[in-house]
């Protein structure tokens, strides 16, 4: 949209393996960086009614010949280019490929495979501790899930070890007992049941905020059979039935009933299951398609690019999940495959390609000084800001925190008395507030824990 609404009279090609495409509306810039937006996926025409230089085209991309300058698509077609931006996404990085008892949650297809094969479950095992695992954790419905983590606390990849002591008592309420959602970026899915995949069926546009909603999550049993969470342990091995019952694992079999697969955890326990969830992270989407030419990949395999979004191919920008931050972060930034992120990222990545053609300046993004994500985990609002989990920081830094039952939870991250990081949960009305301290660096060491005194209202304080 930025690069058709820049360049009225030249021809911007869309190409997407999937059929509906992703709008952003109803875009909103709650604060400085904080921003909420709705998500929506709409027929290609509604785009290309809204500008008429732009053209979407319904085919995944084959192959990429960047020294040609040139693109060629499933449906046969070739495309020539002056400036190419790669926008493909990731895939879920499963514990195990092939494994038909193992499933990851990634676009529309694979929700409903999910619910489908949920519907029919007693007892699910869900692998990972990051944002796919809180959500399917805490919607599951009429079903046991055995919820295993590395880590000691749920979310690490979210939040601290204080954050999810608030949260976990949230799981035991009885979903018909718990409050109702708070605002957040919504996202709707397509009614009409199309599917998103392309040719490859691999394809699809990873879902966002709400997926589940208008999704019904319940397996086959009456009650909720509640979750139950195995800490500080991997998988060590899945198993079909039949491997389970032909091995010879030293652990009663009978006691263990009959399931369509077992998994055995490095702590030594096995339970069996219908299926397994693998909420285990993503891996950028660049093969096959790119193979063949010269990408610098960063460690993660994602396409790196330099403050300019430019990857190490000529005239090939990239961005959103598919690529990785090359340049060097502000202390208050990193980076993270989210909706937030890709938006962002997408948008200054077409001021990039335009200020190139033009041959104009441009620094990197105000959006790129401050880490910020508003979101929402088992209903409480969540606001992540800075170095909200003192990524980085070692052991040079302060933690404050106030916290109330059932209500809000509070952390800021200090360094040097000057405020780095925060994670609120709830209704807690800070986020502004806090962002313009973590933004101006003011030095808080006079306040000391004054900083979080339910009692003063810190908006006057620092007004
Ligand atoms: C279940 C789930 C819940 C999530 N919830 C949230 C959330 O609450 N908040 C949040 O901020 N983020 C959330 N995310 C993350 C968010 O969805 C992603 O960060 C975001 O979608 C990345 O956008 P993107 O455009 O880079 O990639 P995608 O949205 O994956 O889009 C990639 C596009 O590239 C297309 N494509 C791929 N290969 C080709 C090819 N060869 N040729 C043509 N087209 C191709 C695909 O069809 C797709 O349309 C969630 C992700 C998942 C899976
Ligand atoms: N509300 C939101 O903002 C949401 C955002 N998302 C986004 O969607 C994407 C996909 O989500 P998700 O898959 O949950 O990815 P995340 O990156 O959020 O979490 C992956 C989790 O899996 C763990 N993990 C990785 N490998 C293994 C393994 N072999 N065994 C056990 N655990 C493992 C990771 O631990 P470690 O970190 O230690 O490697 C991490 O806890 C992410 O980009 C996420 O940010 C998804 C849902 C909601």
């Amino acid at each position: 949209e930025q690069i058709a609404s820049q360049f009225a009279s030249d021809d911007v090609c869309l190409l997407t393996a999937s059929p509906l495409v992703k709008t952003v509306t109803n875009f909103k810039q709650v604060s400085k960086t904080l921003e909420e937006f709705d998500v929506e996926e709409q027929p290609s025409s509604v785009l290309e009614e809204k500008y008429p230089n732009l053209k979407v085209i319904q085919s995944a991309v084959k192959l990429l010949r960047a020294k040609e300058h040139l693109l060629q698509a499933e449906n046969g077609q070739t495309f020539h280019y002056k400036k190419l931006c790669i926008c493909s996404g990731a895939r879920p990085k499963l514990l195990t490929q092939d494994n038909p008892h193992v499933l990851g949650i990634r676009d529309t297809d694979s929700a409903q495979e999910f619910q489908k094969r949920l519907s029919k479950a007693k007892r699910i095992v869900v692998i990972g501790n990051g944002g796919i695992a809180l959500e399917l954790v805490y919607e599951v419905e009429g079903c046991e899930v055995i919820w295993a983590v590395k880590d000691r606390a749920i979310g690490n990849t979210f939040f601290d070890a204080g954050a999810a002591q608030f949260l976990i008592p949230s799981l035991e309420v009885d979903k018909k007992e718990r409050s109702l959602p708070c605002k957040r970026a919504r996202y709707t899915t397509d009614k009409t049941g199309a599917g998103q995949s392309g040719a490859t069926g691999e394809l699809g546009s990873a879902l966002g905020p709400d997926w589940h909603e208008g999704i019904e999550l319940r397996g086959t049993e009456q009650n909720s059979s509640g979750v139950h969470i195995e800490y500080e342990c991997e998988v060590d091995k899945i198993y079909t039935q039949q491997e389970f019952l032909q091995s010879q694992l030293d652990t009663n079999k009978s006691e263990l009933g009959l399931w369509p697969a077992y998994v055995q955890l490095t702590n030594g326990k096995i339970y069996g299951c219908d299926f397994v969830v693998s909420a285990t992270g993503v891996v950028p989407n660049t093969d096959p398609f790119l193979s063949g030419n010269n990408f610098e990949l960063a460690g993660d395999h994602g396409l790196r690019v330099d403050d300019h979004m430019r990857t190490s191919e000529q005239d090939v920008y990239a961005a959103g999940d598919v690529c990785t931050a090359g340049w060097e972060p502000s202390a208050l930034w990193q980076q993270m495959r989210l909706w937030t992120q890709a938006r962002q990222m997408g948008w200054y990545a077409a001021r990039c390609m335009a200020a190139d053609v033009l041959e104009e300046p441009i620094e990197l993004d105000f959006c790129f000084e401050l880490f910020s994500h508003i979101t929402k985990f088992f209903n409480y609002k969540v606001v992540l800001l800075g170095k909200f989990n003192a990524q980085g920081l070692g052991q040079d830094h302060e933690l404050l925190v106030r916290c109330t039952k059932g209500q809000e939870y509070v952390k800021v991250v200090l360094t040097g008395g000057r405020m780095v990081g925060a994670v609120l949960i709830g209704e807690t009305d800070l986020e502004e507030t806090f962002e313009n301290l973590i933004l101006n660096q003011m030095d808080l060491s006079r306040y000391g824990e004054e900083l979080l005194n339910p009692n003063i209202d810190i908006e006057d304080y620092f007004d």
